[in-house]
């Protein structure tokens, strides 16, 4: 009997960032290009590593970072849920004892505004997270996110008839600045997705790119139309809305801090009025909403 036993662990190489710029032929200055910062993470038959100081079953993570920077430059990845198909699928075919891989991909937003010159998106981001098991090829986990993109409405927002105690200061409003950085998660129904092979030679590349503009539309859609009752009842209209539209879809995962702008009060100047005009930005605490949503 030995003292302790491994409960769980994974491991892989974390931040390997690159970016690749896509010709579509040699003497064509007309490119596109994808900015990533990848993390892989193995499990497999590596207990032994851990308990006994058993090297041979690790894969180094510096190859790991290798493999990431040759699958790259060797394949076409114009999702990267396919590129995360792929570096799950290479790493688990490749050794016999690697089981088992978690892929993250994070995208920076780059807009074209010419054949080969890009603006920045600012704190956007898309990241692509797969979770995947040799031993049930099929129920790998794909979650496509968008990240930190930053709204705000300045009417057409409201809060009002809430619980209210004997530790209830909030007023009431029917008309108040909503603003936000959307964290908008999209869980594929796997078991309607198709394999892994098939996302890894690129055949969802349409629907991927499909779903993750439309599912971005209606966020802003719902957002900008909607008379907001509150955080919460707007994002479950969202995320029903996206179920709706996208049969692939499982889930829906909004989380959603409320990013407070307070009015202030300038009665003190000679009876000033402030009628949703000038306010103050709160930089903290913010609420924070978060929901997950299904199909019935
Ligand atoms: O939309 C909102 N949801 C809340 O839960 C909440 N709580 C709060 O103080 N303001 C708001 N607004």
């Amino acid at each position: 009997m030995t003292y302790s036993y491994l409960q769980s662990s994974t491991y892989g190489k974390d931040n390997v960032k690159f970016l690749k710029v896509i010709k579509d032929s040699k003497d064509n200055k007309n490119h596109e290009i994808m900015e990533c910062n990848v993390q892989v993470l193995l499990t497999g038959q590596l207990e032994t590593s851990y308990t006994e100081a058993n090297n041979k079953v690790i894969v180094p993570t510096d190859t790991v970072k290798n493999t990431i920077l040759i699958l790259a430059k060797k394949n076409n990845i114009e999702t990267t849920e396919k590129f995360a198909a792929l570096l799950a699928l290479h790493f688990t075919n490749k050794y016999n004892h690697i089981t088992g891989a978690t892929v993250k991909i994070i995208q920076q937003k780059w807009n074209k505004y010419h054949q080969h010159s890009f603006i920045h998106g600012g704190a956007e981001e898309k990241i692509v997270e797969l979770f995947y098991k040799q031993e049930n090829p099929l129920e790998y986990k794909l979650v496509t996110s968008l990240k930190g993109l930053t709204v705000l409405k300045s009417t057409n927002s409201m809060f009002y008839d809430y619980n209210v105690c004997d530790y209830t200061t909030l007023q009431p409003t029917k008309d108040r600045i909503l603003s936000t950085d959307i964290l908008m998660k999209i869980e594929f129904d796997s078991s309607k997705l198709g394999s892994l092979e098939d996302i890894s030679k690129g055949s969802k590349n349409l629907t991927f790119d499909s779903i993750f503009d439309s599912s971005k539309a209606t966020t802003l859609t719902i957002f900008k139309e909607e008379n907001s009752a509150s955080v919460q009842a707007t994002m479950y209209n969202m995320a029903t809305k996206i179920l709706q539209d996208n049969e692939l879809v499982k889930f829906v995962t909004y989380e959603l801090p409320n990013k407070h702008y307070i009015l202030f009060n300038l009665e003190w100047f000679d009876g000033e009025k402030n009628e949703n005009e000038l306010f103050y930005p709160a930089s903290d605490p913010n609420g924070l909403i978060k929901c997950t949503v299904g199909r019935n």
